[in-house]
């Protein structure tokens, strides 16, 4: 029985993958419901199933292929237009040329096509001709996207018709089965798997054992013509490779009925929607699919950006709604958790998805919300491109980012944090050049509380004095004896206080520490026991020339003079310079895989082998005009620190005349933009030590910079505003106005985007934000590179062809 059928089988794969067959059976009368001819796609309904599988005695049962099908009529409102391969498979099968118009007549007199045919002949991924169903990217689609049409081959005859789905009559969509046309709510119901219709009747269940049924179903599912075209859906404008399909329909928040048609897809957020149309769902973020979305994707006009994409009316009200203030031209970026910033700026003002409101609002105006798994398992999402993209994963690359910035800002910290947190060890000799940085600098810190002393000392007795004049009587002069108690050294200690005021003054101290540490370590145990100079040392913040950083060595002076110190990696961040030359520095690393990644991390795997090379300069050391600068104009990446606090902080030159820094931050930064070396180079602005710019501005307004004398931060005065983001603390306001000063500097500069993050130096967390930021910026940059050539290769393509 076997046999029979496979010999009527044509013996063209090719052809068999095209066409369904009419099947003739000949055997004892069935079930009425059972035409005495059907249409089977014989290459799924293994002959050995049917036999075994069939309740019928199997010598009884006689099929006998009589008629290759094509489209039928009720699933396109397109014939497909006799191609010349249908008589040929009629010939070799020895057909019944009444049926050759493409339509099966039943044997029992219903003029339509049978179920089982009609899943095999609307089969989505069928591709008669590979060459001709390459993913063109000018490939018209109808505008009604219900029939995806590919024209004709070279020799002139259309290929294929691809319906996204069947055009089933007004009645067949009402429920009414599509083969009796009758409507039996009652009646249990058999569904095409690939294009819905109904049928009331159970063909299948009568012809063959549930078992059969299972794997007929499975094996109509799983077989490649019925599997969706990749070459027919397009995100961002780009056709799927079925790589690319496989990995949009495994990852853990697939799309949703994907059919042929165009998509557009924010890798960022993973909003997903048809071209043209408000988001539909949420998908797994970060799939490399697709080109960059285009800004008009969701046919938006709300003069608002999402990831670049301009968002639509009901986006907007529903951002407005839950309180997001998006006047004007606002940019936002959006991340898989709905962590939502202002573009550029490396500080996340609140999640959406957290906000009560949003899920009730996304119901309402029928927006996707992300479903429990969306985006959270990003693991998932690496592991499924692990596969896809596992022949990459070898190829790394050297990313080389450009640390620089003026005197004080931070660079040397940032680098060392980045040490720190990249697990790039410090070699001996970096240990030891910060060993007697630090060692060094203890003295000098100590040399400046005796100072200190020296000056409470001073001020004190102008004060007696004042005091005296005013009033009469010996109490001014117990006072003077007092004070004088309090801050007295005692005589080898006062010894060691005058030598070592007298050696910083002289500029001698780089020459003596810290090769004399073994013989002052002893002294330093004996001042830090003594009353007066802890009296001193609490005071320590009303001298200005202290640096902050000294309380860290001060509170462990005495461990830090000891000759056998080995300083801990605390130490070496918190250590003024990193070298006693303070020149250029170089590291290399690569970001592990942190918590940190949840939405940063690419889904790629290939970045957790990148390489990046962080490269620290001195702006000392650029020369005059940054000319060498030159030697860095490989960078992929300039990351510009300022700190913060400079605002008011001012120096002088040789001339005495005095600079705001903060306006000396801007002549560099202006200076380093425009290099030619530099040219077209993205730039991150760091702004730095952020936690002391919380501490100065209470104090100390923004204004003091005249670059900054319109910065106005008007306050709500809603009684509750002060803890919701519309009323952000007096720093972060400043952050953002000082970050936007730059930005507009840069854009006027250059025409293109200042990337900006917020930075505290000495907090690890900040630093690897601020870090791995900038690589999501070379990142982009890359992508962005890369769609670029593809444009560039495919648009250079047209001249060729002309004449
Ligand atoms: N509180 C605080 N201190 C910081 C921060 N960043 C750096 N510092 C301190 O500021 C001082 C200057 O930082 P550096 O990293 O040495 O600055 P630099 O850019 O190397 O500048 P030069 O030392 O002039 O080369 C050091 O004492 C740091 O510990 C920060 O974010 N917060
Ligand atoms: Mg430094």
């Amino acid at each position: 029985m076997p046999s029979v059928l496979r010999s009527n089988l044509p013996k063209n794969d090719d052809f068999s993958a095209q066409y369904s067959f009419a099947v003739e059976y000949s055997g004892p009368p069935l079930n009425r419901d059972i035409p005495q001819v059907f249409p089977v796609d014989l290459r799924r309904i293994p002959t050995a199933t049917v036999a075994s599988g069939s309740s019928l005695p199997a010598n009884n049962l006689c099929l006998r292929v009589v008629q290759p099908i094509a489209q039928t009529s009720d699933h396109t409102s397109k014939k497909v237009p006799p191609t010349d391969l249908t008589p040929e498979i009629a010939d070799r099968n020895g057909a019944q040329s009444s049926t050759s118009s493409g339509t099966l007549g039943f044997s029992d007199g219903l003029n339509e096509s049978n179920h089982l045919s009609e899943s095999s002949d609307v089969s989505y991924a069928h591709c008669p001709n590979p060459t001709a169903s390459n993913s063109n990217q000018d490939l018209p689609l109808t505008d009604d996207d219900d029939l995806v049409s590919e024209d004709s081959d070279h020799d002139g005859v259309p290929t294929a018709i691809f319906p996204e789905k069947p055009v089933l009559s007004d009645e067949l969509k009402k429920g009414l089965c599509h083969r009796c046309r009758k409507k039996n709510r009652f009646s249990e119901k058999e569904i095409c798997i690939v294009c819905g219709a109904k049928y009331c009747s159970k063909m299948l269940r009568k012809l063959l054992t549930d078992d059969a049924i299972k794997q007929i179903m499975c094996s109509e599912m799983t077989c490649e013509v019925n599997q969706l075209p990749p070459q027919l859906i397009y995100v961002n404008d780009r056709a799927l490779s079925m790589e690319e399909l496989v990995m949009l329909q495994s990852c853990p928040n697939p799309p949703k009925k994907i059919r042929p048609g165009k998509y557009w897809y924010d890798k960022m957020s993973g909003f997903w929607g048809k071209d043209g149309e408000k988001p539909s769902q949420i998908i797994s973020a970060l799939l490399p699919v697709g080109y960059q979305i285009r800004q008009d994707a969701s046919n938006g006009n709300t003069n608002v950006l999402i990831n670049s994409r301009e968002i639509t009316t009901e986006e907007l009200w529903m951002l407005r709604a839950a309180g997001i203030h998006c006047e004007g031209n606002t940019h936002f970026w959006v991340t898989p958790d709905g962590s939502y910033q202002h573009e550029g700026m490396n500080y996340v003002m609140g999640k959406l998805w957290d906000k009560k409101r949003v899920r009730l609002l996304c119901a309402a105006l029928s927006l996707p919300y992300p479903s429990d798994t969306a985006n959270l398992s990003n693991e998932d999402v690496d592991k499924n491109n692990d596969k896809v993209n596992s022949k990459n994963v070898e190829q790394s690359t050297m990313n080389k980012l450009l640390l620089i910035g003026c005197d004080q800002s931070g660079t040397s910290t940032i680098f060392k944090q980045a040490k720190i947190l990249y697990n790039v060890p410090f070699s001996e000799d970096e240990k030891q050049s910060i060993k007697v940085v630090i060692q060094r600098n203890l003295y000098r810190y100590i040399g400046i509380l005796l100072e200190g002393r020296e000056i409470f000392e001073e001020d004190r007795l102008i004060e007696m004095q004042k005091q005296n004049s005013n009033e009469s009587g010996p109490s001014g002069n117990s006072c003077q004896v007092d004070e004088k108690t309090v801050l007295s050294l005692s005589p080898k200690l006062e010894a060691f206080s005058s030598w070592l005021i007298q050696i910083m003054a002289s500029g001698n101290l780089d020459a003596i520490f810290p090769a004399a540490t073994r013989e002052y370590s002893h002294l330093v145990e004996e001042l830090w026991k003594d009353g007066a100079f802890q009296a001193i040392y609490k005071r320590r913040n009303e001298l200005h020339m202290l640096p902050r950083v000294a309380n860290y060595f001060l509170d462990h002076a005495v461990e830090i003079s000891r000759i056998d110190y080995e300083p801990s990696e605390m130490d070496i961040l918190y250590a003024e310079g990193i070298t006693s030359s303070n020149g250029i520095a170089s590291m290399e690393f690569s970001f592990p895989k942190s918590s940190q990644d949840e939405y940063m991390e690419s889904s790629d795997q290939n970045n957790q082998s990148l390489k990046y090379q962080l490269i620290r300069v001195h702006a000392s050391g650029l020369g005059e005009n940054c000319k060498w600068l030159e030697m860095f104009e490989d960078v992929d990446l300039v990351l510009y620190c300022v700190s913060l606090t400079e605002y008011d902080e001012y120096y002088e030159d040789i001339n005495g005349t005095r600079t705001n820094k903060m306006l000396a931050a801007r002549t560099l930064f202006e200076c380093i933009a425009t290099h030619p070396s530099l040219h077209e180079k993205d730039f991150l602005l760091i702004l730095n030590k952020f936690d002391l710019l919380e501490e100065k501005i209470e104090q100390s307004p923004l204004t003091q910079c005249e670059w900054f004398h319109d910065f106005n931060p008007v306050f709500s005065l809603h009684p509750h505003s002060s803890k919701s983001n519309n009323n952000p603390p007096l720093a972060e306001r400043a952050f953002h106005y000082i970050a936007l000063k730059f930005k507009s500097v840069f854009s006027s500069l250059t025409g293109r985007k200042l990337f900006v993050s917020r930075a505290t130096g000495l907090e690890a967390d900040s630093i690897d934000k601020a870090l791995r930021y900038g690589k999501e910026i070379v990142k982009w940059a890359d992508e962005k590179h890369t769609v670029d050539m593809n444009e560039w290769s495919s648009d250079s393509t047209e001249p060729s062809t002309s004449p």
